[in-house]
């Protein structure tokens, strides 16, 4: 588990570390433009992007937030869809991974088609069903327009375990005020695995051995459940 910060005395022979801020790396992966820079920069920086360029290598984003009084840090791995500008970084991506994001454009038939490759490459990079996984149709606004049902998303998504959410990285929230930090899906997409993160690896209170002069240490622990993504999902959406 990823933590920053340093250790402090507190009082007498008991030392505890400060508050750490843990990190969770969740990287979303899908085909060139299903708008992946879009719903990060939405989750991250609360608004739409006005414009976009096809991503090159990788981008971060990040946003402090807390959960159940813990502050967590969800840094979010904006990978390119291009495979000319994937080659030289994609074994970055993929190391001490806590999440995965697949993205596809429900108007774009062929990005959906394209997930069983991008599980593939997951696969091949030792991502086991451990990790959590979730699908994300994006594009939604764009009703019109839409190739790929909620019906054949929901099979796909439940043949590999993975909760489905269908959203739109553009739509302002239901209440047309402007305000996109608290609109709908997205906010919860992402809330929802880091949610889903800390009940897997809670903080752990580990107890010295005997005669170690009193250190609590508290770390990241792993739980991990094997569910396999099953049972877990966005109750708002
Ligand atoms: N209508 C609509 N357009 C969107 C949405 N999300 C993204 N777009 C548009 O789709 C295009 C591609 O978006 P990006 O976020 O750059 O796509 P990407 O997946 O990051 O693409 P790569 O960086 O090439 O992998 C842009 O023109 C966006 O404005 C959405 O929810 N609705």
């Amino acid at each position: 588990m990823a933590e920053s910060g340093s250790s402090a005395e507190l009082s007498g022979s008991l030392t505890l570390p400060p508050p750490r801020t843990r990190i969770f790396k969740i990287i979303v992966i899908g085909d060139s433009g299903v708008g992946k820079t879009c719903l990060t920069y939405r989750f991250c920086a609360g608004k739409f992007p006005e414009k976009t360029e096809a991503t090159i290598g990788v981008d971060f984003r990040e946003r402090l937030v807390e959960i159940d009084g813990e502050k967590i840090k969800i840094q979010l791995w904006d990978t390119a869809g291009q495979e000319r500008f994937r080659k030289s970084m994609v074994q970055h991506y993929y190391r001490n991974v806590h999440a995965v994001v697949f993205v596809y454009d429900v108007t774009n038939a062929a990005s959906f088609r394209s997930l069983p490759a991008w599980i593939e490459e997951c696969k091949q990079h030792a991502l086991g069903t451990e990790v959590p996984r979730i699908l994300v149709g994006n594009k939604c606004d764009l009703q019109d327009s839409v190739q790929v049902g909620t019906d054949v998303a929901q099979q796909f998504a439940d043949a590999h375990s993975m909760p489905l959410f269908e959203t739109s990285a553009k739509s302002p929230n239901s209440l047309g005020d402007g305000n996109y930090r608290n609109s709908d899906h997205v906010e919860a997409i992402f809330m929802t695995v880091a949610h889903k993160l800390k009940s897997q690896k809670p903080l752990v209170l580990s107890q010295p051995p005997e005669g170690s002069g009193g250190t609590v240490i508290l770390s990241g622990g792993r739980n991990d459940g094997g569910d396999g993504g099953k049972g877990w999902s966005c109750s708002s959406c």
